[in-house]
């Protein structure tokens, strides 16, 4: 019963994620998706320059990608960036500053997309954390299932740093691998840890030396689930994920109508605008046009 249930609910997921996808064709490869063809491994690279912020046209391309790599029986799904500082930026803040209200709400129900898409994703999924992963680039991490860091890198949910509390969903995601007292903690400051420190509280599983060895550890994960059957393994991690996924599921209206309040406070808009113009600054500082 439960079974069916959840192949029904994932049925009535995907025509939402699939009429999506069709939606927008990006004119640049915003994702890269390769499959090795002796692992059978797909390697899903973000490559939307400069730090792979998240817009509508990323969003679908990875949903668009995930959908392929389900369908094309892919052995597992490694997440990474092909730029070599940043793996993932976070939600574009274009999107969330002064927003026009009907693409906003296209917006958010694509992120809400893309976190399930992701997080019920039905092959084994490990990121390969090559970059700074602030905000949603946590978010694609912690969605994953196992997460291979390189050095001198951060990774966190900063909402409150630009003046945001980030969504139960969201919240639920960073507890899937925290402990209650160390997320709560980290999401009231708005923490952004350092590989180091990411390792030692367990936010991801291993450190590399380079995104080589970051895609060989998250292969390593991958073939752990070699002696597996395959729809076992994937209604196994969906049940366990059931209660998570319902919670945004059940009251997908209500989250929306809850972002775009919270969006559209002209209080937060004006400590977004304050953050975004800083981020700016420090970019223009750092190519001398101060
Ligand atoms: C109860 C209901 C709840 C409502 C919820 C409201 C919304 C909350 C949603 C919760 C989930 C997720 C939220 C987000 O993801 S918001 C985005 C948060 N992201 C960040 O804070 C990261 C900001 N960026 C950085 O820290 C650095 O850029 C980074 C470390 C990623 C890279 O540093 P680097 O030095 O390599 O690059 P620069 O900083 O010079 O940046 C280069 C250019 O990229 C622009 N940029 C950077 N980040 C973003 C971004 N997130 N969106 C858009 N643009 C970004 C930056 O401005 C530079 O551009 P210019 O060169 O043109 O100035």
């Amino acid at each position: 019963m439960l079974r069916s249930k959840i192949l029904n609910r994932i049925r009535l997921l995907k025509p939402v994620i699939d009429r999506r996808c069709m939606s927008s064709a990006s004119k640049t490869p915003l994702t890269l998706l390769e499959v090795d063809d002796k692992s059978g491994i797909a390697t899903l690279s973000l490559n939307r320059p400069p730090v792979n912020s998240l817009n509508i046209d990323l969003m679908n391309s990875i949903i668009e990608s995930i959908t392929e790599i389900e369908g094309n029986k892919s052995r597992g799904l490694i997440l990474t960036s092909a730029n070599d500082r940043v793996f993932c930026a976070g939600l574009d803040l274009n999107e969330l500053h002064k927003p026009n209200q009907e693409r906003l709400k296209e917006f958010w129900a694509v992120f809400q997309d893309v976190w399930l898409a992701l997080h019920l994703c039905s092959v084994p999924t490990a990121a390969a954390i090559n970059g700074h992963a602030p905000a949603g680039g946590c978010l694609l991490a912690t969605a994953c299932e196992y997460r291979v860091m390189l050095p001198q890198m951060t990774i966190g949910l900063n909402e409150t740093q630009f003046g945001y509390m980030a969504p139960k969903w969201v919240m639920l995601s960073y507890l899937s691998v925290l402990p209650r007292r160390l997320a709560e903690r980290a999401l009231t400051q708005g923490k952004l840890f350092t590989t180091a420190e990411a390792l030692d509280v367990g936010l991801v599983d291993e450190i590399a030396a380079s995104k080589e060895e970051a895609l060989a550890k998250c292969s390593t994960f991958i073939d752990s689930f070699s002696k597996a059957n395959p729809l076992a393994r994937s209604l196994t991690k969906k049940q366990i994920r059931e209660p998570d996924v319902q919670k945004l599921i059940a009251d997908r209206a209500g989250d929306l109508k809850e972002c775009l309040e919270y969006i559209n406070s002209p209080l937060l808009q004006d400590g977004l605008g304050a953050y975004f113009e800083a981020l700016k600054q420090k970019s223009r500082s750092k190519a001398g046009k101060s």
